[in-house]
């Protein structure tokens, strides 16, 4: 049995789904994200611009959780839309420095008819 305790990191009390989950959650080394989905994104019916948006806010709480890019482990990649794969990948490619993660991608359904979103886990 662990002893450790997890740490929940706080959610902007102003997103819509405050109080529904965190943004991120630390156990030990490892670093969990809530899925980021392209309805909070800008523009978030194009692919390019949805992706490089959420990846951008994947780094940001990477980095508030003490962790980044570099430190990766797996990513679920949720598309509406599989024909979307190709501009996905493009704009994905190299975000996550030298090392790529693991990856599973996945046609789905998502919340708010999102075409696109990202599940990542990490290390600190
Ligand atoms: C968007 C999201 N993370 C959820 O679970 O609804």
């Amino acid at each position: 049995m662990s002893t450790e305790e997890a740490k929940y990191l706080a959610i902007n009390p102003n997103h819509p789904n405050a109080g529904i989950y965190s943004p991120a959650v630390v156990f030990g080394n490892v670093v969990y994200l809530s899925a980021k989905t392209s309805w909070i994104a800008p523009e978030p019916d194009d692919i390019r611009a949805a992706t490089a948006y959420l990846l951008d806010q994947v780094e940001k709480e990477l980095l508030n959780a003490g962790s980044s890019m570099h430190k990766v482990l797996k990513v679920i990649v949720y598309l509406r839309d599989m024909n979307d794969y190709v501009d996905m990948n493009e704009v994905y490619t190299g975000r996550f420095g030298k090392n790529a993660p693991a990856r599973t991608t996945i046609e789905s359904k998502l919340p708010r008819n999102s075409i696109v979103g990202f599940d990542v886990t990490a290390y600190l």
